[in-house]
């Protein structure tokens, strides 16, 4: 059994915006944080996080092996989608029969990161309903724009919520998750590939043509999540296309910042999720597959640079 958190040690895995936020509010209120980090990565001993409160610096332990790290009664995930053997690797050392994983992630594939050994009490699926930015390795800015942290309000949601109330970033437990995560997931498999591929902010949404496009893509993730048991009417498409407007004037998206900056995109657990829920269904959902097409082999090339484009040019005229 789970006692209240106390000031209990916590481990995060993946030091990354959400991973920075979570690890830095908790350290502030007194929790003795480990940030478990990529193999190879210099360690941080201090994480500072800004707001519209202000700015403060917290100390952190980091690991970056997980062969040396023991059991915790609270660990929090945070990797990207992709990056899900790494964190199994992780939970492997890090997880016992005592301990509660929060999973903080987008997609609807939560529980299907941990190891076996993990019973399905033990893991709670976090929806980040806040923006974080890292900048540079320990910093991190975060603006809340939703409700913060939504969980189910089932027994391990419950267990959690004492912790995550301490982030101060807010929890939102929801009776009906799966529809909570399905309408994320549709934000997330459409917005995210169509600005990346089109290298344009949210405002790209706006245009004529690509409206249709998320439309119809909307429409076709929808109708999987309501084959999954997720409740979205068909209104639930204009729906999401009107919270896309409301971005703040010059929004991007997490995917065209990890495209720009030469990072593996984060769509498998997305879009790709979506298709292969889609065929367990039987159900077609044909521009799904293509736009997952399109930004599988766009992750697949590097990033291109100025340079890149000069040698190809060169080669084509040889
Ligand atoms: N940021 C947001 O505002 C936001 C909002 C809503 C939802 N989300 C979702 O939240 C999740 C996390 O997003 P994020 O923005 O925090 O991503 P992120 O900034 O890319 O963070 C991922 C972190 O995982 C780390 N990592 C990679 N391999 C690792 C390994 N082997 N061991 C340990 N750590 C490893 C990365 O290390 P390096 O630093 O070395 O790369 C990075 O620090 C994603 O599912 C995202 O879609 C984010
Ligand atoms: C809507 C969105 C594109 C920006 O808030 C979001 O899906 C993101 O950045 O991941």
């Amino acid at each position: 059994m789970l006692s209240t958190p106390g000031t209990d040690p916590v481990a995060v895995v993946g030091p990354g915006a959400v991973g920075l936020a979570l690890a830095a509010r908790l350290a502030g209120r007194g929790h003795p944080v480990t940030l478990c980090g990529r193999p190879g990565t210099v360690p941080l001993s201090a994480v500072t996080s800004s707001d519209e409160h202000g700015m403060r610096t917290a100390d952190v332990e980091w690991h970056s092996e997980p062969a040396r790290v023991h059991p915790f009664r609270w660990v929090l995930v945070a990797t990207k989608l992709h990056q899900r053997d790494a964190a199994r690797a992780w939970l492997e050392r890090l997880v016992d029969s005592h301990s509660l994983v929060i999973v903080a992630q987008n997609g609807i594939e939560h529980r299907e990161l941990v190891p076996p050994h993990v019973t399905p009490r033990q893991v709670v699926p976090a929806l980040v309903h806040f923006h974080a930015e890292r900048h540079g390795r320990d910093r991190v800015e975060v603006r809340q724009d939703g409700p913060g942290l939504v969980i189910g309000d089932d027994a391990p949601g419950r267990r959690a919520r004492p912790l995550l109330d301490r982030t101060g970033l807010g929890v939102c437990p929801v009776s009906d998750f799966t529809t909570a995560a399905w309408r994320k997931l549709m934000v997330n498999a459409v917005a995210n590939p169509l600005t990346t591929l089109t290298c344009r902010r949210v405002e790209v949404l706006g245009d004529p043509a690509v409206r249709d496009l998320a439309a119809t893509m909307l429409a076709e993730v929808a109708a999987v999540g309501r084959a999954e048991g997720a409740r979205l009417p068909a209104a639930a498409v204009d729906d999401v296309l009107a919270w896309i407007d409301a971005r703040p004037a010059g929004a991007g998206s997490s995917m065209l910042a990890d495209r720009l900056a030469g990072r593996r995109l984060e769509y498998d657990g997305l879009l790709g999720a979506v298709v292969r829920r889609a065929h367990r269904h039987g159900l077609a959902v044909p521009v799904c597959t293509a736009v997952l097409a399109l930004i599988a082999a766009l992750d697949a090339a590097p990033a291109a640079t100025h340079d890149t484009f000069e040698n190809q040019e060169q080669q084509w005229h040889e």
